[in-house]
């Protein structure tokens, strides 16, 4: 039986696995949130796996927030990078295999085709840098490693975009969205269920994926497809704009290729108005 150490456990991802857990019987969960396991302090980290027996790690723990992030370098890189170093070093030495999460902002969007695993990396903002120098150290410390980038994560779970949206839509604010950005939203319960079968299948194949749904969407197109398919959008104020203001730069385009995914590791991705709509019927049911 597989036994499984989850970090940031009250995450948004981190629920989603927690969600989607019992369809797993096979695997066993452990999951510690900030306040049990803080990534950062290393002993504590090289502690926990000393007699855990644990066989794999899912480090969803993170610095998430990009704005913020531009102003607190010092503090991203100590959880996105530091964190995941600390994590490495400690699954390689317990034979453990780490699953790690990153994100499409390693990109700086120059692309107009979707990001292949192999295509060379150019972040744009801090967080992006940071989760960057977290790859780079999982790929150093830990041999036994999947890393999989993501993009754009949503759910019932946490802050996303999704339910900014609902929140603003449900106050009757009007709704001013960005078509700067192209990029694929993920519904991270269809992540969550791919990592767990990736454990569950005890899937050899290390390194490097892209994970996100089917497809590419502004973040407007985005947010009329929640509005529409809440059946909120007749009474939601919603325009779109070209540059909405922010601290950090985000990539103009970040939709990633899975193809490597669909063949190494035999995992389907679900088109991601298809996923978002089936989420929000069993929401709005
Ligand atoms: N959300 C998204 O759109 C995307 C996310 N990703 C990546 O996916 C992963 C999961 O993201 P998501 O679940 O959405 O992020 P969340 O911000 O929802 O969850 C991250 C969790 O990590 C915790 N955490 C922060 N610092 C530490 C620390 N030092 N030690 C332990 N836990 C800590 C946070 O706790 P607290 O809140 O208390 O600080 C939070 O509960 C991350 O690696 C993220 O970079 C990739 C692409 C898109
Ligand atoms: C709230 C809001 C945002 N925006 C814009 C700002 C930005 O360009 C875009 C998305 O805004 P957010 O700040 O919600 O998303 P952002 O924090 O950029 O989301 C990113 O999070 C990290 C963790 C990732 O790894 C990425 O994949 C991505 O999901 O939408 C609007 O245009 N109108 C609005 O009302």
């Amino acid at each position: 039986m597989n036994k499984v150490l989850v970090t940031g456990a009250n995450g948004q991802l981190a629920k989603c696995i927690r969600h989607s857990a019992p369809r797993f019987k096979d695997i066993e969960l452990v999951y510690v949130s900030k306040g049990e396991l803080d990534i950062e302090n290393e002993t504590a980290v090289s502690e926990i796996f000393q007699n855990g027996n644990y066989t794999h790690c899912i480090n969803t723990a993170a610095y998430t927030n990009v704005e913020k992030a531009e102003s607190e370098s010092e503090r991203a890189f100590g959880i996105n990078a530091e964190g995941a170093k600390h994590l490495a070093k400690a699954c390689a030495k317990n034979q453990v295999i780490m699953l790690q999460i990153s994100t499409d902002y390693v990109f700086n969007g120059a692309k107009r085709t979707p990001y292949l695993e192999s295509d060379p990396t150019h972040p744009i903002n801090v967080y992006g840098a940071s989760k960057l120098k977290g790859e780079e150290y999982v790929t150093e410390f830990c041999p036994s490693h999947f890393i999989f980038r993501t993009s754009w994560l949503y759910s019932q779970f946490g802050h996303n975009f999704l339910k900014t949206i609902l929140k603003y839509s449900e106050e009757k604010k009007p709704l001013t969205i960005t078509t700067e950005q192209t990029g694929t939203p993920t519904n991270a319960n269809d992540l969550a269920i791919a990592l767990l079968k990736v454990i569950s299948e005890n899937k050899k194949e290390y390194g490097l994926y892209h994970y996100a749904n089917n497809g590419e969407a502004t973040w407007y197109d985005f947010a009329k497809a929640i509005l529409t398919h809440t059946g909120q959008i007749k009474d939601t104020m919603l325009a779109k704009t070209d540059h909405y203001r922010t601290f950090a730069a985000r990539p103009v385009y970040s939709v990633l290729d899975t193809s490597k995914l669909n063949k190494d590791l035999r995992i389907n991705t679900a088109d991601w108005n298809e996923s978002l709509q089936q989420l929000l019927n069993k929401k709005h049911n």
